[in-house]
């Protein structure tokens, strides 16, 4: 199993590679690139840690060695947000690193599953979409948008607002990466309900949580830790896909005749990426709502990505 990690000398980058060095299966190969000179250093760095995964680190004119052969290839290149940001804003600046780096995929590694980490991921992941689609190497099933961070927040929050194991609790958020279309499920979370106010404090808290990291690093970034977790266990769902174990987990996807061209589905993972989009059930008469009143900016932030590819 080769894993390429494309920004890996990044907040989010080292934190992921970290996480991959330590949690691959033994004998797979991790490769890390980045246009920072710093980047073959993370390689020694972790290439130290005693695990039986191989490292290797590329630099800036190096894209078409670090991608060669892998079987996944996790993006979290790009400008993070600063305070009295938005997600949005970081379009003009990472639309041009998204659209180089997935033309290096259609050249090394056409077949590879892509987790696209980059903001503002509602217009990026259309982009590497819109890329492959040109080069006709396009596989919708080996496209995703990494969510997970929505998740593993919510499942933070629910835990700790009910006194409840974070272990047992699972969070289905759907929709895309930003603001309002960030959709937690929290009428489907089992074995706790939630008062009318405690959902309207919640949703809005989870959909936040990104510029509540964001304000609090004043200036210093954003979600660069939690990020990289989130990352990784998105990563180990792929490779357990890959390895033939079936796994469901959530991720921004397209979908045919959906509520936007892509949208965060609970999806069951296998050999070739997405092996079925499954429904994401039944909503509660606030969610519908949430729902509705959001899919204008959804759309609007995917036309964005492909109109900016057209
Ligand atoms: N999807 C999510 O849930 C989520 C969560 C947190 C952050 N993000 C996004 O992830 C991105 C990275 O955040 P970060 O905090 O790691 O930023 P960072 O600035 O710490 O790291 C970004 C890295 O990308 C590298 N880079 C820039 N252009 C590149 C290129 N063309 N090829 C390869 N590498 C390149 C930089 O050299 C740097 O090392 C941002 O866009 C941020 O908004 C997404
Ligand atoms: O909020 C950001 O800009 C980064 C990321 O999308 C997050 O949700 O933390």
């Amino acid at each position: 199993m080769k894993v390429a990690v494309l920004g890996a000398a990044g907040g989010i980058g080292q934190a992921l590679s970290l996480l991959l060095k330590t949690g691959l299966p033994a004998g797979s190969e991790l490769s890390l690139y980045d246009v920072a000179p710093v980047v073959p250093g993370v390689a020694v760095d972790l290439s130290h840690i005693p695990t039986d995964v191989k490292v290797a680190g590329f630099g800036a004119d190096d894209l078409n060695k670090a991608l060669e052969g892998s079987d996944i290839v996790l993006i979290p290149a790009g400008m993070p947000r600063k305070p009295g940001m938005d997600r949005a804003d970081l379009f003009n600046v990472n639309a041009g690193i998204i659209k180089t780096l997935a033309e290096g995929i259609v050249a090394s590694c056409p077949k590879a599953l892509v987790g696209i980490i980059t903001n503002p991921v509602n217009g990026t992941v259309p982009i590497v979409a819109e890329v492959f689609k040109k080069a006709g190497t396009y596989d919708a099933k080996r496209v995703f948008g990494i969510t997970t961070l929505d998740v593993i927040r919510s499942e933070a929050f629910v835990a700790e607002l009910k006194g409840v194991d974070v272990a047992t609790v699972k969070v289905p958020v759907i929709g895309g990466h930003s603001g309002t279309t960030i959709l937690p499920l929290l009428s489907q979370v089992e074995g706790v309900s939630f008062t009318d106010e405690e959902v309207a404090a919640l949703t809005p808290r989870i959909q936040n949580a990104g510029t509540e990291v964001v304000n609090a690093k004043a200036g210093g970034g954003s979600a660069t830790l939690s990020m990289g977790a989130a990352a990784a266990r998105f990563c180990m769902s792929l490779v357990k896909g890959l390895q033939g174990e079936e796994v469901v987990d959530y991720a921004y996807v397209a979908v045919e005749n959906g509520d936007a061209e892509y949208f965060a589905h609970p999806v069951r993972l296998g050999k070739n990426g997405v092996e079925e989009i499954l429904s994401y059930g039944e909503l509660s008469a606030f969610e519908t709502k949430a729902k509705n009143d959001m899919l204008e900016t959804l759309k609007k932030d995917i036309k964005e990505g492909v109109d900016f590819m057209a």
